[in-house]
């Protein structure tokens, strides 16, 4: 959540033949969950959901003050952003949620039952601090990106995850995560 860019609009050529998609844009805070997820969800004409909002006030307020989320902190959250996805699902549309999804156990109880897809953002520590220090009006303080880090467990060989680089300007991210989406198409079936 915050700062958002505006980008300019992404020209996506054959955006009609990308099926609906039920995707998690995931990755530790700063990574650009936010910024790609908007877009996506926008260029996509699908429905968006930024997982932050979905937070317990009392999690908002925990990480304001510094101090990292526990996994009981967590589950209640991500019911919610599940509840969310089974919605979008139910409806066919396609959707977008940000969220973080550390851990496997956390990406398990998002996509549980359901046809989602995680895209996993990946950034250098540096330069996420300095995303971190220079985004404006969020909550999470940059003091909390080692404990993101230290939690993170990266779906390396998990299925069903397209990764990509967040290093790049965000519209190139945008394109090569469309091209992948038009590439592979093949369904998730649980
Ligand atoms: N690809 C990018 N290149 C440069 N800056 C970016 C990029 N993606 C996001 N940012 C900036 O980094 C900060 C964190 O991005 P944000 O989308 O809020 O990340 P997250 O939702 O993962 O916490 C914001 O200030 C945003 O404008
Ligand atoms: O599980 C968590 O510890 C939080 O969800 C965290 O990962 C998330 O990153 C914050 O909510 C900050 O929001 P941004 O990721 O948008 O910075």
């Amino acid at each position: 959540m915050g700062a958002v860019k505006t980008m300019e609009t992404v020209q996506v050529n054959h955006v009609e033949s990308i099926r609906p998609r039920y995707l998690v844009v995931m990755g530790v805070s700063g990574t650009g969950k936010t910024t790609i997820g908007v877009n996506l969800a926008e260029a996509l004409h699908w429905a968006f959901q930024e997982g932050d909002s979905l937070h317990p006030q009392s999690n908002v307020e925990k990480m304001h003050a510094g101090v990292p989320l526990t996994d009981a902190d967590r589950w209640p959250w991500l019911e919610l952003c599940h509840e969310w996805l089974e919605k979008e699902v139910a409806i066919g549309r396609g959707a977008v949620l940000t969220c973080s999804a550390l851990k496997k156990v956390y990406r398990d109880v998002l996509s549980r039952k359901l046809p989602v897809e995680f895209v996993h953002i990946k950034v250098a520590a540096e330069i996420l601090l300095e995303r971190m220090q220079q985004r404006t009006g969020h909550f999470m303080p940059p003091s909390l990106l080692p404990s993101q880090l230290a939690t993170l467990e990266d779906p390396t060989d998990e299925e069903h995850v397209i990764r990509v680089s967040g290093l790049e300007p965000p519209d190139i991210i945008l394109e090569k995560i469309i091209e992948v989406l038009q590439k592979n198409d093949t369904p998730r079936f649980d």
